[in-house]
């Protein structure tokens, strides 16, 4: 049994996620058998051979850097960036280790910085993160003062790539799970749920955002991130096939038919807070991320169209309470 397994189901015995004891080992012994990925034993060896570290410089305030330049060898950071470079692509960060500068896909400290002005203040609360990529966002949920932050997201890739980061700031309060959204019981116990990037990749968004809300404690916070088109209460687009070259894309709705589908499931006080058409600066290819990036997917004659003629990448963040 892994430690981080038991780590967690030590931290939530005794607290309002108690209740989620009852399926998590089943499903994480599943996984740990049968549903790794074939690339976590190489992925396992890049964690077994990080360099030490004992760092007491964390700063995940304004960015999610661990450790100093100076606390590291030449030689140790050569390694490091060797070893993190095997666990290629970094999509969501960026991060800085003892120096190292992981520059990601995404500046995904650009969408924090959309939405913090507008969220309930984390301090104290218990927090998920649906969909939560390599853990960037927990790490600044955590530096907002959230007490207690879970994500899950079913890529053993960005699973592997949180652990490696934890390593230098090995925090109890910060957890990753291999799960999707679908594995959840109806936990009912956290005070903020964010779920960004997750709702078009979902071919039941209604049901969706029920399970979302099934997670909150009455009067919780959702925070949901997505994709959106212009259009009326009843506009929504489904591709016919890619989006933006994306398989599985399913449901992209304007932010006014969004609003409804909260309302219907029971959301209540359904604020749209932003809407940003997504740069080629904030998602591009990088030294950490070396395949197609945002300008590969876009109409190289009119980058307000995807390569399929769809509207190019509108996101939209709501606010709603359960
Ligand atoms: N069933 C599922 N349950 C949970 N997660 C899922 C599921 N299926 C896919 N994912 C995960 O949802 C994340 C979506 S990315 C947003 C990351 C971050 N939130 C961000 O806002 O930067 C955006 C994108 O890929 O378009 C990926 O990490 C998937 O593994």
């Amino acid at each position: 049994m892994n430690n981080w397994f038991t780590d967690f189901y030590a931290a939530i015995a005794k607290s309002p996620l108690s209740h989620w004891l009852e399926t998590l080992p089943a499903q994480l012994s599943h996984w740990q058998r049968e549903a790794q990925h074939g690339d976590w034993p190489k992925w396992e060896k890049v964690l077994k051979n990080l360099p030490e570290s004992k760092t007491k410089h964390i700063n995940i305030q304004d960015k999610v850097e661990f450790g100093e330049a100076s606390e590291l060898s030449e030689g140790h950071t050569k390694q490091l960036e060797h070893l993190l470079k095997r666990m290629m692509p970094w999509r969501k960060g960026p991060f800085t280790i003892h120096g190292l500068h992981i520059d990601t896909e995404w500046r995904s400290d650009w969408k924090w910085d959309r939405l913090l002005p507008h969220i309930s203040d984390l301090t104290n609360r218990t927090v998920l993160d649906i969909g939560c990529g390599s853990g960037y966002h927990l790490w600044r949920m955590r530096g907002a003062g959230a007490e207690f932050v879970v994500g899950i997201d079913p890529s053993d890739l960005f699973l592997s790539q949180f652990q490696a980061i934890k390593h230098f700031n090995p925090d109890p309060n910060v957890h990753l799970l291999p799960l999707g959204v679908e594995q959840l019981p109806q936990l009912k116990a956290f005070d903020t749920v964010f779920s960004m990037g997750v709702l078009y990749h979902r071919r039941s968004p209604i049901d969706f955002l029920a399970q979302l809300k099934a997670q909150l404690r009455p009067g919780g916070e959702l925070v949901l991130e997505t994709l959106v088109v212009e259009g009326d209460v009843n506009t929504v687009l489904m591709p016919t096939d890619r989006y933006a070259k994306m398989r599985n894309v399913w449901y992209i709705p304007s932010t006014a038919a969004l609003t409804l589908w909260l309302e219907r499931v029971g959301f209540k006080n359904v604020r749209v807070v932003d809407n940003d058409q997504t740069s080629l600066e904030e998602q591009r290819k990088t030294d950490w991320m070396t395949t197609e990036s945002l300008a590969d997917f876009l109409d190289p004659n009119d980058v307000n169209k995807t390569i399929e003629g769809y509207p190019a990448p509108l996101r939209a963040i709501l606010i709603a309470e359960a």
